[in-house]
């Protein structure tokens, strides 16, 4: 395989990336070709704010073909026409054989949430000293454990130790992560809603893969009250949602939020003022973990 590499400024990357296509290309990447440098731009705007920017200044755009001739020959075609101006070839480089299924699967390793619950990919081994397993493979939606606010909300679970025959909210379930974990610890009635599909599809899967039972689906499948509710999102969505989630909190429940920066602690604690009083209850890598009793 070869690689075609580009640089490409912001307006020509969807005509340029369009015309690879055309000329055949195996797939096309788009990189910031400032990254990890001081011009690099972020390009990510948390749910319901829009990005700050629509494309990078300077995009690094990469092109897979079969062989050099036909990646030299797309850079060719493409040199030749108007709308290439102010485009550049970087070169052609060979991309050498590798085993992509196990270099994917080398990235993902068993994460320890205690020394006793671990979150375990399916090509590996429990390790010896685990009692609870999830066994989970990354995919379409978050939520592998390997993200400290997903860790800290299994903490949680875990530090709780038994939630036999409680009742279970996880709002924003993602790969469903946090209810697969709340059911190793005893929970029997959980419902893990979530706004994408995808992720709705993917807890179902990832239940039946664990031998749990769960009720999987969109944010209005949640209803009465619940002994936990689990809510891992950001910051913006969990203010607005306060009123919905700690409704759906039972007298004497637990409240568990994250998805929260260090900073924000105290804008979280004043939009849930009316309804629960907010604690700190852990920290990673700047992440928090926002706990109430109701
Ligand atoms: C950070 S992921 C958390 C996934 C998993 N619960 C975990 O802890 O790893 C946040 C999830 O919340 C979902 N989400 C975002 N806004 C939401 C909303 N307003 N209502 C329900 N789900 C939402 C996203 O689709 C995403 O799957």
């Amino acid at each position: 395989m070869f690689e075609l590499r580009l640089l490409v400024p912001e307006d020509s990357v969807e005509i340029v990336s369009d015309a690879l296509d055309a000329l055949d290309a195996l797939s096309v990447s788009v990189e910031d070709a400032d990254a990890q440098t001081d011009a690099e731009q972020a390009l990510f705007g948390e749910p319901g704010m829009p990005p700050p920017k629509e494309g990078w200044q300077r995009s690094r755009v990469i092109a897979l073909f079969s062989t050099e001739a036909l990646a030299r020959e797309a850079a060719s075609v493409l040199s030749a026409q108007d709308f290439f101006e102010g485009c550049s070839v970087i070169g052609v480089v060979d991309v050498p054989e590798q085993d992509w299924v196990r270099l994917t699967q080398s990235q993902f390793a068993p994460v320890e949430i205690t020394p006793e619950f671990w979150i375990v990919p399916t090509w590996h081994e429990p390790p010896a000293q685990a009692r609870q397993v999830i066994r989970l493979d990354p995919g379409l939606a978050f939520g592998t454990g390997t993200h400290p606010t997903t860790r800290m909300c299994l903490r949680w679970t875990a530090s709780r130790g038994d939630l036999a025959g409680q009742r279970v909210l996880d709002y924003g379930c993602g790969s469903g992560i946090l209810a697969i974990g709340a059911a190793k610890f005893g929970a029997r009635d959980i419902d893990a809603v979530d706004i994408d599909e995808a992720a709705v599809e993917s807890t179902r899967l990832n239940a039946d893969a664990n031998g749990v039972r769960l009720n999987a689906g969109l944010p209005d499948a949640a209803s009465g009250r619940y002994d936990v509710v689990l809510a891992n999102i950001l910051a913006t969505p969990l203010k607005v949602l306060a009123p919905l989630l700690c409704g759906y909190v039972a007298q004497g429940g637990s409240l568990v939020l994250a998805g929260i920066l260090e900073r924000q602690a105290d804008e979280l604690k004043q939009a849930y003022a009316p309804y629960a009083s907010l604690e700190v209850s852990d920290s990673e890598d700047g992440w928090i973990l926002m706990t109430a009793r109701l």
